[in-house]
């Protein structure tokens, strides 16, 4: 071996979990290396959440220049340059690139090593025949990959992943998206508002983890907008045709041809865990990922787990970030702090946006708590009526006593809005406290009080409060 490290903390993979552990360890000033086989920033900066942000921003665009004539202002003859969209979403990623690139970690104080990672035994790692790690705690962030289902006939010709969408540089005239998850939903309003025709399949319900009422307004949206939604298919076979792709489907005991210019797979991903050599570190996984206890630590007590090859934990950047500083902390100060299972807030970015944080009612009744819904419609709020974008609601679940459990949004700035109900959440708030703030007026987050508002109207008209004010009245 060439050369032997040792470490305090050694982190495999640098997506955005990798990222952030590495620079959370070495602000502490403890030695840090990560180890990264492909380019730094992983799915987040370079597949995921930046190239589909930059896409929905220019496909946003599209549809309100198409809009416009509605608000009284003419744009005709719209026309899209899939060519600029393809360099925009490329130049985003390259300017944000250097906030993770060797010579930033450097700075900070993490030596990054480029190779394969691969435990040797407990407590050794080596990439490649060059270099062997001794460190005293590992933080596995691997990350995952796309699923491929097994469809008959798919082999037999191209299709795309999210790990290959964004390298498309002509608009994909009739695209055929399988996965109704957040990623295929959101690709498919992308697609769809620049200009291709879009099927969207689902092999069970669309956006099945979210609440069922909201998911309901973001695909009534999908299909006002001309995608066509299929859920509850089965997919039967594939035939790659010259320049096009035909997908038979059983729907409903029926079969039917959906026909297509390309054909992208949103359909699963599976945790990155393979020639990680899990075994030979006595660390326990199985297809969902690495197992891991409350801590993030693995059945290797050396040993973390973080973001989405962790077994059992949101698949986000978020929860990979908020996992970084927990694992770090548990880590070099065995702090033990444990992961928050409602913690962990999600956004689908499609207009209307829908937004969670905290519980779903459906985990509430799971969880067999006893709850009040309140809900309020987008259709009341002065901003939403102002501006046209009245579809979406927001629906927050509260204890008896009004102790805030969860709340999702969907509708305009459903993710900015969500912001303080993540932190009233996080800090125990009851809803009264949504009632006592002052809030900037006309904004969508009125809504939120005009649920609180709802919450307390029925103790106003409590004999004892009437009773109450008749008194103050006979005193003057
Ligand atoms: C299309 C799409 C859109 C998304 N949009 C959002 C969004 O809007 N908001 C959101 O919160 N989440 C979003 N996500 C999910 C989010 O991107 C991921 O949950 C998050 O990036 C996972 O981070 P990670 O650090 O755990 O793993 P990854 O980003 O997968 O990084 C893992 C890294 O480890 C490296 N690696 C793997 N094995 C080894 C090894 N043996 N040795 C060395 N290196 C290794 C990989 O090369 C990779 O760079 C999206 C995902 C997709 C696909
Ligand atoms: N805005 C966001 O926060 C955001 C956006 C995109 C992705 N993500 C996250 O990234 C991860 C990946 O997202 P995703 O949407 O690709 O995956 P997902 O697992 O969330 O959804 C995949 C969808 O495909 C379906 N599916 C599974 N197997 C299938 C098969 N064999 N054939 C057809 N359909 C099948 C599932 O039922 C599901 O509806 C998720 O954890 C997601 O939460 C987050």
């Amino acid at each position: 071996m060439a050369e032997t490290l040792t470490p305090d903390i050694c982190v495999i993979g640098g997506g955005v979990g990798g990222l952030s552990a590495a620079t959370a360890a070495a602000a502490f000033g403890v030695p840090t290396v990560l180890i990264e086989r492909d380019v730094l920033g992983g799915q987040h900066l370079n597949t995921g959440c930046v190239p589909t942000t930059a896409l929905l921003a220019a496909a946003k665009r599209a549809a309100a220049a198409r809009d416009s004539h509605a608000f009284g202002v003419k744009a005709s003859g719209v026309e899209v340059d899939f060519a600029v969209i393809h360099r925009r979403i490329h130049d985003a990623i390259a300017r944000l690139s250097p906030n993770g690139s060797v010579e930033r970690l450097a700075g900070f104080g993490v030596r990054v090593i480029k190779g394969e990672a691969m435990f040797k035994d407990r407590r050794t790692v080596t990439v490649g025949d060059d270099v062997e790690i001794r460190a005293r705690r590992f933080v596995l962030a691997t990350g995952s990959r796309p699923v491929v289902p097994s469809i008959p006939g798919l082999d037999t010709g191209p299709y795309l992943t999210t790990d290959t969408v964004f390298a498309l540089e002509q608009l994909p005239a009739r695209l055929i998206i399988i996965g109704a998850g957040p990623a295929g939903v959101e690709l498919a309003q992308g697609f769809r508002r620049l200009g291709s025709d879009v099927t969207l399949l689902g092999t069970g319900e669309a956006l099945a983890d979210s609440d069922p009422e909201a998911a309901s307004i973001v695909l009534a949206q999908l299909e006002r907008e001309g995608i066509v939604v299929k859920t509850g298919v089965a997919l039967v076979h594939v035939s790659h045709i010259s320049h096009s792709v035909a997908l038979t489907i059983e729907i409903d005991g029926r079969q039917e041809m959906v026909e297509g210019s390309h054909l992208l797979i949103a359909a699963d991903r599976k945790p990155a865990t393979e020639g990680l050599g899990l075994d030979a570190a006595r660390i326990k996984h199985d297809v969902s990922g690495i197992r891991v206890n409350g801590k993030l630590r693995t059945s290797n007590g050396r040993v973390y787990a973080i973001g989405d090859v962790a077994a059992g934990q949101p698949r986000c950047a978020s929860a990979a970030t908020y996992h970084a500083g927990l694992a770090v902390r548990n880590a070099l100060f065995r702090l033990s702090p444990r992961v928050a299972d409602s913690a962990v807030p999600s956004v689908v970015f499609t207009e209307p946006e829908l937004a969670r944080a905290g519980l779903t009612e459906t985990q509430a009744r799971q969880r067999k708590l006893k709850y009040r819904i309140l809900r309020s419609p987008y259709h009341d709020n002065d901003r939403a009526q102002a501006e046209g974008r009245t579809h979406g609601q927001i629906k927050v679940i509260v204890d008896k006593k009004g102790t805030i459990l969860g709340v999702t949004i969907v509708g305009a700035q459903a993710g900015e809005t969500i912001a303080a109900w993540c932190l009233a959440i996080a800090q125990g708030m009851n809803i009264r406290a949504m009632l006592d703030v002052v809030l900037p007026s006309p904004t969508f987050a009125e809504i939120g009080k005009r649920v609180a508002i709802d919450f307390f109207a029925p103790n106003l008209t409590r004999p004892w409060v009437r009773r109450i004010i008749t008194w103050l009245r006979i005193l003057g």
